[in-house]
């Protein structure tokens, strides 16, 4: 007899990642709006493999959000099938599919009068999940996303960053384990160097989790960074390009990607390293409070000193010349350190942060926030030149 197998959704496509997340598969999918005459997204098939990040990017207005819509039927197909798992999603009841695909978008949309546990505990209290599991389900969450649960878990989201709030929109969507995560703009209204730490976090997620999810942006640079896979689309959701983000910057498909692609193919292509990559650099560090006497010592002939906080974050640096003239206990830098990367930032971020450091280099942290290391403008500098080094000897469209 052979074996039962079962309709498990797990697929290891994705190499050395666990995946929880199911495969979508959308058939023929067209949109109508009421009282238009071309539909808003027309025979539109795309394959999602399981515990794959893709992104839809395109022109605004070109059916992204659309497309996205309707795989969790906020918004009805007019025509077409689409398939999670084995699973055709107009078949299922609405709470059914808002447990297998969490939503998360730029808005947030959190409930201002509920808590953030409340908010968080959402999908699960519809669920009728006990009290006892959906507290320990949002605590875990909490956690997940960066947040302490014991300091947010009772505040209202006016309380919070809009960083914060993007985070706890985040925690909502995975709270019910979904397999399928939407995601649309989730990090648009938010500072630079905030998104920047949003899109590492959910890479860091995603490494744990393993979900299937569609991302929306308007961003090519975010586009590179966070997806396995990017369709690039043109109007009514025409698929331009489906591919890798190596791929697509290497051979893009036609002249309308090649335009996204842009004049700052180098830059991109620096989008497509990691800080990983990198061998990485050691500072002078010292925790705050440290004996000035002991801190020259530690400093050498060094140019800063990085002073970490007790859990070893950085928090300030401290100039050669400021810390000769210090005596004593040593409570500040003379600059608060601006940003940080991980070693999953990508070199744009990296190169981002040291410009904002201003001292030729920028701290990298682990995954509790704790110092690791530095990557040096020297660094980005040499790889930059070995890009344009196998750009000029690559022919064009080869995909290397
Ligand atoms: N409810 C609606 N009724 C009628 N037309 C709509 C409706 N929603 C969207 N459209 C139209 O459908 C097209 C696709 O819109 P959609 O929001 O999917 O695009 P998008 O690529 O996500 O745009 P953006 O990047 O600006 O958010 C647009 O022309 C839009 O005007």
């Amino acid at each position: 007899m052979p074996e039962s197998t079962t309709t498990s959704t797990v697929d290891d496509s994705v190499a050395g990642r666990s995946v929880s997340g199911a495969p979508i598969e959308l058939a023929h999918v067209t949109k109508r709006y009421a009282g238009q005459q071309a539909p808003a997204v027309d025979d539109f098939s795309m394959h999602i493999n399981a515990g794959e990040i893709v992104v839809f990017v395109g022109p605004s207005g070109c059916g992204k959000t659309t497309t996205m819509k309707m795989i969790n039927r906020l918004i009805e197909p007019s025509a077409g099938r689409i398939m999670l798992g084995d699973q055709d999603v107009t078949k299922l009841e609405p709470a059914q599919l808002r447990r297998r695909i969490g939503y998360a978008i730029q808005q947030v949309g959190l409930f201002p009068h509920m808590t953030i546990a409340q908010n968080i505990g959402q999908v699960p209290a519809m669920l009728k999940w006990d009290r006892q599991r959906i507290r320990a389900r949002v605590d875990e969450m909490l956690e997940l996303t960066g947040l302490d649960p014991d300091a947010y878990r009772g505040r209202f989201p006016r309380q919070l960053s809009g960083g914060q709030q993007q985070r706890v929109g985040v925690a909502r969507a995975l709270a019910a384990d979904p397999p399928v995560l939407l995601m649309d703009e989730p990090f648009g209204a938010v500072d630079p160097i905030t998104r920047g730490n949003l899109q590492d976090e959910l890479l860091n997620l995603q490494s744990q989790l393993g979900k299937t999810i569609v991302f929306v942006t308007h961003d090519f640079d975010e586009a590179i960074k966070l997806g396995d896979r990017i369709a690039v689309l043109g109007n009514q959701s025409k698929i331009l390009q489906y591919d890798t983000p190596e791929a697509i910057l290497a051979a893009p498909a036609d002249d309308t990607v090649a335009g996204f692609v842009g004049s700052g193919a180098t830059i991109r292509q620096l989008g497509l390293k990691r800080v990983h990559h990198l061998q990485l650099g050691k500072v002078a560090t010292a925790p705050l409070g440290v004996d000035a006497e002991a801190a020259r010592q530690t400093l050498g002939g060094g140019k800063h000193l990085l002073l970490l906080d007790k859990r070893n974050r950085p928090v300030e640096w401290l100039s050669a010349r400021a810390l000769a003239k210090a005596t004593g206990s040593v409570q500040h830098g003379d600059h608060l350190v601006g940003d940080t990367v991980t070693r999953r930032s990508t070199l744009v971020d990296a190169l981002d942060a040291i410009l904002t450091e201003g001292g030729g280099y920028a701290a990298v942290t682990g995954e509790r926030g704790e110092y690791v290391g530095t990557v040096q403008m020297e660094q980005i500098m040499a790889t930059i030149t070995e890009i344009r080094e196998a750009q000029d000897t690559t022919p064009t469209g080869s995909a290397g």
